[in-house]
């Protein structure tokens, strides 16, 4: 690309770069009211934008911590906010902002990107990877009777209308996180508050209280339409353990005057349909990738992740973060650089779609998106990447 220049925005520039995103996904521009309530939302000195006679292209990240296999976590950028303004797409802008993002972060020492993804064919180019699935769910909650062993739950209490998220920063940093699942950084929240606010039907907020506190809560709509069935929509729903997930889904099914209720980007593990004496009260109505993971300093992340049985050599590619190639032997001993010869060897999107174990090594070897020394390598690779629970973000942005 040429007579560009591809820098970071000024505080003054923001609510331009948030038009620009705004448009290329066919939404009109903030209000000024709006814009107020958005600012808080763009972290300072993480939104890029990319130049000619005009803002073209822009893209911003969020710091987080991302939880991986294990329970560890690593310094995350939650990247969103990507667009190219139309008359100016397919001519390097995003490749510019991707490489700008991917050095920066990388002089910052930030371990991972992840992002959820508008069209799967964007981001692999980049080093991205399907690195968590989700599913949906409608459960028809006149169908849907409960199992007599599902445990009681405590008690669920709903929160004021007038600031519903309110209470949720604390109650969210507090629960256990699966391998896959951020921090929730203040702007994050501040961007929620203002994107779930949007629609027509209230925001209900509802909190679990389980032995030691409040350990779970749900975020819902109901619309009901006539003609239609009247239908709640889980928009945010979190749990410590398994009482806080039954006591959730007794408070869901006691709602009145609700046919159907939809659940979407859930873990795929996660039992709804075995709450009911009838698994088809529970019918899965999309699966598919949820969270793309970039694995921006390979090292600390296969030094930082869980390992299981016996120790393997991946030799990793990686085109646009050279420093990132090259071989590890990695094991549950931890990860180091080796020059032994491979047992393993993938680029460095495909790494991080068995990353966090939400694809098996000898899966990706199979449509030839890896390659395994031999049978007993495919073995080991596939123990060595499992993980005891599905990978899960559960966090939009
Ligand atoms: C995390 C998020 O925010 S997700 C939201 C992403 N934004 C959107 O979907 C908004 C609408 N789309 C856009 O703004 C733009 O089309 C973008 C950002 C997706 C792509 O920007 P561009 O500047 O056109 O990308 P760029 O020119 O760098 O493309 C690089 C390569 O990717 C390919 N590519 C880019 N976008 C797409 C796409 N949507 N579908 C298929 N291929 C694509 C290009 O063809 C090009 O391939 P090539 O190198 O073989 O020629």
């Amino acid at each position: 690309m040429t007579d560009h220049v591809t820098r970071v925005l000024r505080e003054d520039e923001l609510r331009a770069a948030n038009t620009l995103f705004r448009a290329t996904l066919h939404v009109g521009p903030p209000s000024d009211d709006e814009w107020d309530r958005l600012r808080p939302a763009y972290q300072p000195g993480r939104t890029l934008g990319v130049f000619d006679d005009a803002l073209i292209g822009t893209a911003r990240s969020l710091d987080a911590e991302l939880t991986v296999t294990g329970g560890r976590a690593v310094p995350l950028a939650a990247v969103t906010g990507v667009g190219v303004r139309a008359d100016r797409t397919r001519r390097g802008v995003l490749t510019e902002l991707m490489r700008a993002q991917l050095a920066d972060l990388t002089e910052r020492g930030v371990v991972a990107a992840t992002l959820h993804a508008s069209e799967g064919l964007i981001y692999g180019r980049f080093g991205y990877g399907v690195a968590t699935v989700a599913r949906a769910c409608t459960v028809r909650r006149r169908l849907a009777r409960l199992r007599p062993e599902v445990p009681a739950g405590g008690e669920v209490e709903l929160l004021g209308a007038d600031d519903p998220l309110g209470s949720l920063r604390e109650t969210y940093a507090a629960l256990p996180r699966r391998a896959g699942m951020m921090s929730r950084p203040e702007p994050w929240w501040r961007g929620a508050e203002v994107y779930l606010r949007r629609g027509d039907e209230p925001l209900v907020a509802a909190v679990h209280h389980g032995t030691g506190g409040p350990d779970g809560f749900v975020l819902y709509r109901v619309s009901r339409t006539p003609g239609a069935p009247a239908t709640l929509r889980v928009i945010d729903l979190h749990y410590a353990d398994a009482e806080a997930f039954a006591g959730l889904w007794r408070f869901l099914l006691n709602v009145d005057l609700v046919d159907d209720i939809e659940v979407e980007e859930r873990p795929v593990d996660e039992p709804v349909e075995l709450l009911f004496t009838d698994p088809r009260a529970c019918r899965v109505t999309a699966a598919g990738d949820e969270i793309w993971l970039r694995l921006v300093d390979v090292p600390a992340a296969l030094a930082t992740r869980e390992w299981h049985g016996e120790p393997l050599v991946v030799e990793v590619d990686d085109p646009m973060l050279a420093g990132n190639t090259g071989r590890y032997h990695v094991g549950p001993g931890g990860a180091r650089r080796t020059e032994e010869p491979p047992d393993l060897r993938l680029g460095v999107d495909a790494l991080a779609m068995v990353y966090l174990g939400a694809w098996r090594p000898s899966a990706l070897a199979h449509v030839g998106r890896a390659w395994l020394a031999g049978e007993d390598a495919a073995a080991r690779a596939d123990r060595l990447f499992g993980a005891r629970t599905q990978a899960w973000c559960g966090t939009f942005f």
